[in-house]
């Protein structure tokens, strides 16, 4: 990194990474007057894949590995880093890149599924580095600080999203497994001193293999492990799917396949293969053949049987049919294109998938395009009572309403891939009935589960330091809050008891004298805080890593209608600052709205609060004082978009992404105008902010007209940047007048 202090802006995919093209070229311009460099670092799914295959490309194809030199910078005190949120790919996501990139004359190799040699297991190795949640996890030297800004919060109680009525006799509910699963099987201990312990598996011939060695565990870290069954798992969904028919209910499974990158699509594609039993007991054998891979769902499936000879093609098809009419209606992701809850992986992504469904009155879309009654399966139950609670809560008080909501900001446990999100690398399909076992320095076995082929065993792992840094988090944002917080923490689960100890430990450390903190477990503390938000109560949830990310879409998806217009704060550990914006996805239904209508709607308000607090920690780091007019600044342009809802619409022709951008810039110039501290700021964007309220006509107009056919970008995955230059700064003189600053 050279000396020059520099905010480092992540260049991401799909909606994200379309929206930086206009937004950026603003910021870059408002900021420049002020000594301020921006620097975009590429971390888009495509950028990653070259990356990690540079020796394969020609010189002029190569690209730096700005992951990899963002996750050494994360460590740094000088760390300002805003982040977009990017694709986390499943394998069927990966494919397409690689063929893109393949197409667009890049000498990558396929993804070798199952490596026959040495070479092909390097090569798997590589891309498993890129694949799923594999961004997140390096850069987040931190724990995470989510939550409502008042603006926005304010906006949504004068602007309150659709939200659908409950009825009592809703037959929606969540299922769960009662043994057998990682929340029973949990063992759990903290390890004392520092030292380095190995997993080993001992098969039933007392044959032993190593798992993993060489797991450096600094003093008092917590270490987890359990397993979660197969025969077990496989008799549960056999149950939900006679259950689901029984009761007439959609059957609709919830996982978080991205970042449990390892687990989730194995759990998937024993979904796949209940559901769809029959088929692989009458065709198995040819659907091996053509390399059907259950764990990448039913849209890899259809698409590989096309390959073959029409007689067989027709015979698995109406097995496929047969199938499809006999069992439980199937939820859709998407009814208008035939996709299937069981198509895709990664398109049933927990967090964002079950607050939809909980806004939409318990409901999910059936194949009729119509919203339907639904059993969403959570196999694992160690989180799945939060869904629970919230359906009942509804059930009993009907739909949260968010004019007179309550707000639950999160306090997350995320640092150095705390906890389940951290597990890929010690997470083992088991091959053989035995034995696992981890060993201490000595050799000493510490935690063990007797396995059976097919089970899945996985270990996690939380650093002292991190607990330490997140319980000075929870107790700071509670004082300056004046807000309770509570501990979401079992006593009765193995890990959270270990973990509870620490917590009542670090809490001595602090001044809690007034403050309201409690610990109390999931599900206790969901009908606490619900009972509250209706009342119109805040309430802080510190949780665990897994927690974080449900209950950050949760209750911004409630209380705003998305987790876009969250703020999202790392304080990394090391003293710098990682913004993330929102806390939702890289949406790619708005990419397809984009292509073909012209139109995005992608919502940049993560992107506004991250720079805000961005220029803010870059003004008091490098005493910059300009910085932090920009800042407040922002802010209060900010507070005027959702004012005067300058949001994009949904609507072609309406305002989209890129006009919502004007306004920002026109509303940020004219506070830069107005303000009286910083007078060469007050110079030279008076005569811009002039300009711009005069133009505001003509340019959304220019704006506006750019809508209505179809785009052209040169991709998806790896699109061309002069096409989305053009396509997302369709207005000359908006240009020109930014060019002026
Ligand atoms: N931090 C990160 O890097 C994260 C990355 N992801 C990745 O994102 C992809 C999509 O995941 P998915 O589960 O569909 O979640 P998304 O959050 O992308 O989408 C859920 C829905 O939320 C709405 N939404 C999200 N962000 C915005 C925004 N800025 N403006 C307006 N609406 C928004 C959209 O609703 P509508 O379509 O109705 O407009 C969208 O379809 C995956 O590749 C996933 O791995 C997911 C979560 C976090
Ligand atoms: O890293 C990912 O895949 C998703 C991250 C996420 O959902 C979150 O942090 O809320
Ligand atoms: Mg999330």
């Amino acid at each position: 990194m050279s000396q020059t202090p520099k905010i480092l802006y992540t260049k991401t995919d799909e909606a994200p990474a379309l929206a930086t093209y206009s937004w950026l070229s603003i910021v870059k311009a408002f900021t420049a007057t002020s000594n301020i460099d921006i620097e975009t670092k590429d971390i888009s799914l495509a950028a990653r894949i070259l990356a990690i295959f540079s020796d394969m490309l020609s010189e002029n194809q190569k690209v730096p590995d700005d992951l990899l030199e963002l996750g050494e910078i994360a460590k740094t005190p000088e760390a300002n880093i805003i982040k977009l949120p990017n694709i986390s790919a499943s394998i069927p996501q990966l494919e397409d890149a690689i063929e893109e990139l393949q197409t667009k004359g890049f000498n990558i190799p396929n993804y070798p599924h199952e490596p026959k040699n040495d070479k092909e297991k390097e090569i798997k190795a590589r891309f498993d580095s890129v694949k799923g949640s594999a961004v997140n996890p390096v850069l987040r030297e931190g724990n995470s600080d989510r939550r409502a800004p008042k603006a926005v919060k304010n906006y949504a109680k004068k602007n309150p999203h659709s939200m659908g009525a409950w009825t009592s006799s809703s037959k929606s509910h969540v299922a769960t497994m009662e043994s057998g699963d990682f929340r029973s099987n949990e063992k759990s201990l903290t390890i004392p001193n520092a030292q380095s312990i190995k997993i080993q598996f001992v098969d039933n011939n007392n044959n032993k293999s190593i798992l993993k060695e060489q797991i450096k565990l600094l003093d008092g870290e917590i270490i987890d492990a359990t397993v979660m069954s197969r025969k077990a798992l496989v008799d549960f969904l056999e149950e939900q799917v006679k259950d689901a028919k029984e009761k007439d209910v959609l059957f609709s499974v919830h996982l978080k396949a991205t970042m449990m990158k390892v687990s989730d699509p194995i759990i998937f594609g024993h979904t796949v293969k209940v559901f769809f039993k029959e088929l692989f007991e009458k065709h198995g054998a040819l659907l091996k053949k053509i390399n059907v891979e259950e764990n990448n769902g039913l849209g890899d499936l259809l698409e590989k049987i096309e390959t073959l000879p029409d007689t067989e093609k027709k015979e698995v098809k109406a097995t496929i049919n047969k199938i499809l009419a006999e069992q439980p209606d199937l939820a859709m992701v998407n009814s208008d294109k035939g996709i299937t809850n069981l198509h895709v992986p990664s398109d049933i992504i927990i967090d964002a998938s079950m607050p939809a469904m909980i806004r939409n009155s318990g409901q999910m879309w059936n194949a009729q395009g119509k919203s339907q009654d639904t059993k969403a399966i959570i196999p694992d139950s160690s989180y799945s009572s939060i869904y629970q609670a919230t359906i009942d809560f509804c059930k009993e008080h009907g739909a949260f309403d968010p004019t007179t909501m309550g707000t639950v900001p999160n306090v997350g446990l995320m640092a150095q891939k705390a906890e389940e999100y951290g597990s890929h690398d010690k997470t083992f399909e088991i091959a053989r009935d035995g034995v696992v076992q981890v060993l201490d320095a000595n050799g000493n076995v510490i935690i063990e589960h007797q396995v059976e082929e097919g089970d899945i065993w996985r270990m996690c792992q939380v650093k002292d330091l991190p607990v330490q840094d997140w319980v000075k988090l929870a107790v700071n944002r509670a004082r300056e809050t004046n807000t309770p917080a509570v501990f979401w923490l079992d006593k009765n689960r193995a890990h959270d008891a270990e973990l509870i100890k620490k917590v009542n430990l670090y809490l001595k450390d602090h001044d809690t004298s007034g403050l309201d903190i409690r610990i109390m477990s999931p599900e206790e503390a969901t009908y606490f805080t619900l009972d509250r938000i209706k009342d119109g109560k805040d309430t802080i949830s510190v949780t665990g890593n897994v927690l974080r990310d449900y209950l950050t879409d949760l209750f911004p998806i409630l209380e705003v209608g998305t987790s876009a217009k969250m703020l999202s704060i790392v304080p990394l550990m090391n003293g710098g600052g990682l913004f993330e914006t929102g806390a939702g996805g890289s949406a790619p239904k708005h990419v397809q709205q984009f292509l073909e209508e012209g139109h995005l709607r992608w919502d940049s308000l993560g992107e506004f609060l991250a720079l805000a607090v961005s220029l803010e920690h870059y003004g008091n780091v490098n005493n910059n004082n300009k910085a932090i007019v920009l800042a407040n600044t922002l802010d209060d342009a900010t507070g005027k978009f959702l004012e005067n809802d300058r949001s994009p619409s949904r609507i072609v022709g309406e305002l989209d992404t890129r006009g919502s951008h004007f306004y920002l810039g026109l509303y940020w110039a004219q506070a830069l105008a107005t303000q009286k501290e910083d007078k060469d700021l007050k110079n030279v964007f008076s005569p811009i902010a002039k300009e711009l309220t005069e133009k505001e006509t003509a340019i959304v107009e220019e704006l506006n007209n750019a809508q209505g056919k179809p785009v052209d970008i040169g991709g998806y995955y790896l699109p061309n940047i002069e096409k989305i230059r053009k396509a997302m700064r369709p207005s000359a003189i908006f240009n020109g007048i930014l060019d002026k600053i």
